[in-house]
């Protein structure tokens, strides 16, 4: 009897393993079937719950780019619970801006939204929706055209002034400046003259208090980002930088309440010389037969855009630009021998020079390639898509590493180097002072060229462009042609990038300004 019931035990225990066995390997069957189905690109090794936290350091595209090295131009991140395709090169920037460009205009989420007052008004980071079309149209048609551009190029050049004065005081007294705080406060003004024509020093202070907002907010953006490694925990705001942004936006409304109340008083007395982005934008809010209702939320929600948008970027590109030209005296000395040659000694580098400054331009161009502003680009895809041969799921947040494409080896000779001649053709005669900007690298600068992407691509590309690049090769060529710029010290200055949302130089840029030509003599 015992020894039958210990032979059928034994039975039943071979019995289950048996099914064990079978059921383990139908499951992992099952499991490489599926893995089979969700074909995904490489990914280095993760940890559990950080994912590939570790191996991401303080500047992430900087890490995304040696990690592409080993891993290829399209891979999958974890970072934290928050998962990203990471784009590395120009031919896969060209399937996301071009290709898939619809699908790929809708913004992930950045950090959590209860902290966002604007939350479905703010330009930047609303979906790709009716609105989003009806303000995108409002940026190109009206308060970024050409023609309002070109409107304000006054207010420009008086912004300029006021800097080109601090300078020249500096020179005589023989002082060093901070050559940064001066950009900085100049593009500030500037934005906020073109936007509701008020400027630090005349009206109440309101541009500082934005500065201060928006250098607030743009400081913790990064962390707010940062928000999303802790997937549905965000939403705790566990680093506090939703409350800080919460109470800086409210701020920013109620400064915002003030001055569109000043420009309605002032619509309605009427006889307003020239309006403003704010006059233009509270006209098409007020005009029923507007294709949508523009609220003041949308107004308000816009010009936040603007501000963050617009001063940190455009300023840090022209102090990259310095930096970078008393790194490199030749090109500096070639660049003033060009303005030297065309515009003279007898009046300021104007816009209408821009095409005739060939070396400037390819200079201003090798900048922001070299040190893009915004060295990381988020979309979302609203749509299952493929791009580079992988499915990616709807909803799929995707990072598009500016820095590594306007760095890729496979495209650039001496990636890593600033050199401004590689954008340039002889145009004939074998001279250098003959040299000519090539026409595909105008086209470049449009966004038709993936493999050099500084203000994004696509429908959701920088509406600022213009804007931007006016004021980068204008301020860049004044600064050039009035001075000549001696290092602290006569050492090479340091190029170590800071953390934040715009890559911003560590070190501040201090140097002594030594005038040549003297803008204040000759200001035309
Ligand atoms: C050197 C200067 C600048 C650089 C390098 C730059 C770069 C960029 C980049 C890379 C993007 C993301 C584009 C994408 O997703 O494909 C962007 C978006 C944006 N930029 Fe600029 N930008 C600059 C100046 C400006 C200026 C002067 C303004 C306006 C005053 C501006 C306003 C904006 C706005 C509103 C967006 C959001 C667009 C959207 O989400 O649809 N930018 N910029």
């Amino acid at each position: 009897m015992a020894i039958v019931s210990i032979e059928s035990q034994f039975h039943n225990l071979l019995f289950l393993f048996i099914c064990l066995l079978c059921g383990l390997i139908i499951f992992q069957f099952l499991i490489k079937k599926s893995h089979k189905k969700i074909h995904l690109p490489p990914s280095p090794p993760a940890l559990p719950f950080i994912g590939h936290l570790h191996l991401l350091g303080s500047l992430w595209h900087q890490s995304f780019q040696k990690l592409a090295l080993r891993y290829g131009p399209f891979m999958l991140i974890h970072a934290g619970a928050s998962t990203s395709y990471v784009v590395s090169n120009g031919a896969i920037a060209k399937e996301v801006f071009k290709t898939n460009d619809i699908n790929f205009a809708n913004r992930p989420e950045f950090g959590s939204s209860e902290y966002q007052i604007y939350n479905d008004t703010m330009f930047s980071i609303m979906d790709y929706n009716k609105l989003w079309i009806f303000l995108k149209k409002i940026c190109m048609t009206e308060i970024l055209s050409a023609q309002q551009i070109s409107k304000f190029a006054d207010v420009r050049k008086e912004e300029m002034m006021k800097v080109l004065e601090f300078f020249v005081k500096c020179s005589e007294q023989g002082d060093a400046c901070d050559v940064g705080i001066q950009l900085m406060d100049m593009t500030n003004n500037l934005i906020c003259r073109l936007i509701m024509s008020t400027r630090t020093s005349t009206n109440v202070n309101e541009s500082a208090e934005i500065r201060e907002i928006a250098k607030g907010i743009v400081l913790l953006a990064g962390q707010l980002g940062l928000g999303e490694i802790f997937g549905p925990l965000k939403k705790y705001d566990l680093l506090g930088a939703g409350r800080k942004a919460k109470a800086l936006l409210l701020k920013f409304d109620k400064l915002m309440d003030g001055i569109i109340k000043k420009h309605e008083d002032e619509r309605r007395v009427g006889g307003k010389e020239r309006r403003d982005m704010m006059d233009i934008l509270l006209e098409i809010a007020d005009d029923e037969n507007a294709e949508m209702k523009l609220t003041r939320n949308g107004i308000k929600g816009l010009f936040l855009d603007l501000f963050l948008g617009g001063t940190d970027t455009t300023s840090v590109g022209l102090q990259w630009g310095i930096a970078e030209l008393l790194n490199h005296p030749k090109a500096l000395k070639k660049l003033q021998e060009e303005i030297d040659r065309v515009v003279g000694p007898n009046r300021l580098v104007d816009d209408s020079d821009i095409p005739n400054l060939p070396y400037l331009q390819a200079v201003v161009k090798e900048t922001l390639r070299v040190h893009p502003s915004l060295p990381l680009v988020f979309r979302k895809c609203r749509e299952d898509c493929v791009v580079n041969g992988y499915t990616i799921p709807k909803n799929s947040r995707l990072v598009l590493n500016i820095y590594a494409i306007n760095r890729d080896p496979n495209e650039w000779r001496d990636a890593d180097e600033f050199i401004p001649e590689r954008y340039l053709v002889n145009s004939g005669g074998g001279e250098e002072n003959q040299l000519a900007i090539e026409p595909d690298e105008l086209e470049a600068m449009k966004g038709q060229n993936f493999c050099y992407v500084p203000f994004g691509g696509g429908r959701r590309g920088c509406p600022g462009a213009g804007l931007a690049a006016a004021v980068l090769h204008r301020t860049l060529g004044i600064l050039i042609q009035c001075f000549d710029w001696k290092i602290k010290g006569d050492e090479k200055l340091d190029m170590e990038q800071g953390v934040g949302f715009s890559s911003a130089m560590v070190h501040p840029l201090i140097c002594y300004p030594v005038v040549r030509v003297n803008p204040l003599e000759i200001a035309n």
